[in-house]
């Protein structure tokens, strides 16, 4: 079976990439050859490589920027989706799109499930939620998998920052009243493998469509993760630093943070037969990734 996921150098595009071969094989396709802002270019692609399976991870991801680029977030992150998703109808192929927690208002006092009313308070929060609407009037056969707080060995992350901030600080202050699951990108990778692999196995295996929320196991704060962060890191001789706990008034940004952004993950589980391992089980491997 063979998946197509765009957004070449992002996050979940290079995870899964990681996990080309045997049966499966993983084209990512990036910026000029798929475009989202270029829709000609979606088709143009699709019809290029043929894959069974379209996965949707490219994505205007700069959450303050979006704040003044409101255009351009939903240019991509909205029409691009429902696009790239109507290009795929058209050529028959199913689409598993990448959405947020960020569609939630974080102001619950548990974890949002599918069903919980939706409330972006960032114009990245509402492009991305109108880009999951986009997709699923476009194209029947679809997934969205709202994802969250995610990190990995590439591109920029937060356990990217604060290793690098360790390295020559003995401090750092970190937001400590904002709760979610910290999730490593080649979990969230394994996850969209198990929507592919029950897809290809056809409609016995039951009904595979709708929304899903898909992180890693347990919860914990900024602070907590950053903490976890320097042991996996000072055990293995790298950099670590003391945390310091702050509100998030003492860290403004343009666009605000949801204070709750944990996901029940029950649904997809049920669905695909698949949890995520716990939040400290992927922060260890991609410290050892990163300092091996
Ligand atoms: N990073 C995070 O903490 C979270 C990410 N997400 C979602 O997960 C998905 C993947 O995120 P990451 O891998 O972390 O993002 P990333 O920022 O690492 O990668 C996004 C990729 O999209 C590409 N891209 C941007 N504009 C494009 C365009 N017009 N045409 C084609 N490609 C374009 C970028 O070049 C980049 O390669 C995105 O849909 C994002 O909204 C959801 C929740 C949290």
């Amino acid at each position: 079976m063979k998946l197509l996921v765009t957004g070449r150098e992002g996050q979940i595009a290079r995870s899964l990439l990681a996990l080309s071969g045997g049966p499966v094989e993983i084209v990512a396709v990036g910026r000029p050859e798929l475009d989202l802002l270029d829709h000609a270019s979606l088709r143009r692609a699709l019809e290029v490589h043929r894959p069974d399976l379209v996965v949707s991870a490219a994505a205007y991801t700069a959450v303050d920027k979006a704040e003044s680029e409101r255009d351009a977030a939903f240019a991509a992150n909205a029409d691009g989706a429902a696009a790239l998703s109507s290009a795929a109808a058209a050529l028959d192929m199913p689409i598993v799109h990448i959405s947020t927690d960020y569609v939630f208002p974080g102001d619950k006092a548990s974890s949002y499930s599918e069903e919980d009313a939706t409330g972006p308070r960032t114009v990245y929060g509402a492009s991305k939620l109108a880009g999951e609407a986009g997709v699923a009037a476009q194209n029947p056969a679809h997934a969205v998998l709202r994802v969250a707080w995610v990190y990995s060995p590439y591109g920029q992350n937060f356990l990217k920052t604060m290793l690098r901030l360790a390295a020559d600080r003995e401090e750092v202050r970190v937001v400590a009243d904002q709760v979610g699951t910290p999730t490593y990108a080649p979990d969230i990778a394994k996850g969209i493998l198990a929507v592919a692999r029950h897809i290809a196995a056809g409609p016995e295996k039951g009904d595979w469509r709708g929304l899903f929320h898909l992180v890693a196991g347990g919860e914990t704060n900024w602070a907590e993760f950053a903490r976890e962060i320097f042991r996996c890191s000072a055990e293995r001789g790298g950099p670590s630093a003391r945390v310091v706990d702050i509100p998030t008034d003492a860290y403004p940004s343009p666009a605000p943070r949801p204070a709750n952004s944990r996901l029940d993950t029950a649904r997809f589980q049920r669905t695909f037969g698949l949890a995520l391992p716990a939040w400290q089980d992927g922060t260890r491997r991609c410290v050892d990734e990163l300092l091996r």
